[in-house]
């Protein structure tokens, strides 16, 4: 199943620059892992802030709740999905 997910990520105040840059760091080798593996499609940056726009193709629900649950920058974001279906129109479909 394709989801469309959006993340907004909202660093603490007071928590130490380098501990954020390590948390960033495992989010980047996490999220590197899930696209070699084809379960993170794509994200962009959504310009201007600190979000990002991914489409991920896995199982369903409760596969993506556990990588989303997992990501090191989870505790620090609000998450919007999206599940996506085939539209009768898309020339992939004819
Ligand atoms: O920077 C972000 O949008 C949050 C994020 C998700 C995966 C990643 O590497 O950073």
């Amino acid at each position: 199943m394709l989801y469309l997910v959006r993340m907004d990520v909202t660093p603490p105040r007071d928590m130490d620059p380098e501990e954020f840059a390590r948390i960033k760091a495992r989010e980047k080798d996490y999220a590197l892992a899930l696209q070699r593996d084809g379960r993170w499609r794509h994200i962009w940056r959504v310009v201007g802030e600190y979000s990002n726009y991914s489409i991920f193709d896995v199982a369903g629900n409760d596969e993506l709740h556990r990588i989303l649950q997992d990501l090191p920058l989870f505790p620090y974001m609000r998450i919007a999905v999206t599940p996506l279906a085939t539209h009768p129109s898309d020339l992939a479909a004819q």
